[in-house]
């Protein structure tokens, strides 16, 4: 099985982006969601594409953005790909057609019927299977997990990924269970929300590669 990729997600300083890129992580997110802890300016976004240049991809990640929002973002940060969240099909397809970038959807898992709508997902390059969160709460980045063996019968509908709850003592056992081409962390890799650390980042790349 190849080594799987890995996107870190919520990236928002020089220093944890270079950490990123010094594990040979695959991808950086970048939020573009003002609630979050992890949100960044298109000021910042523009630093911090610059100062990566092509050492690694950006996927700029949304909640139900409009186009406004999606224009600067993919400007600003250089975007290589639009990570969707709470979005429906015809709105991917629209984003996707109007960007010309590679849409990441993401399902959000609780349990075995949230698998149901596979045969029907489409209009997207990759899906992100991610825990769900609770109402009110943000929809990613809270460090919860879902049952991981229930991905072992799904007939994934294209090029996947995993999400939720991931850090360096459980993404070893996660890839073991599931398979996962990609593993998107964001809260197991930071000392408090928001606030990334370089010795994480480094330890789950490691970790996820092992
Ligand atoms: O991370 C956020 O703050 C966030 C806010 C709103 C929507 C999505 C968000 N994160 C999306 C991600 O891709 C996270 O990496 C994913 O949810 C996993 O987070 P975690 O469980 O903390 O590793």
């Amino acid at each position: 099985m190849p080594a799987p990729l890995i996107k870190i997600c919520g990236i928002s300083t020089v220093e944890t982006l270079e950490a990123a890129i010094a594990a040979r992580a695959d991808f950086a997110g970048l939020m573009f969601y003002a609630p979050s802890p992890r949100v960044v300016s298109a000021e910042q976004a523009a630093r911090l594409a610059e100062q990566a240049g092509s050492r690694i991809g950006r996927v700029g990640v949304f909640v139900d953005p409009d186009d406004d929002l999606l224009g600067d973002a993919v400007a600003a940060g250089r975007l290589d790909a639009i990570q969707l969240h709470r979005v429906s099909a015809a709105r991917r397809a629209e984003v996707r057609q109007r960007f010309g970038l590679p849409i990441w959807a993401v399902l959000e898992v609780a349990g075995p019927g949230d698998l149901a709508a596979l045969g029907h997902y489409d209009s997207f390059d990759r899906l992100i299977y991610d825990a769900k969160t609770p109402r009110n709460a943000l929809p990613g980045g809270m460090g919860l997990s879902f049952d991981w063996t229930m991905l072992r019968a799904a007939r994934h509908p294209g090029p996947w990924g995993l999400a939720g709850g991931l850090s360096a003592a459980n993404v070893a056992e996660a890839v073991r269970i599931t398979g996962a081409p990609l593993l998107d962390v964001s809260s197991g890799v930071e000392t408090a929300p928001g606030v990334k650390d370089v010795d994480l980042i480094a330890a789950f790349c490691q970790a996820a590669r092992l």
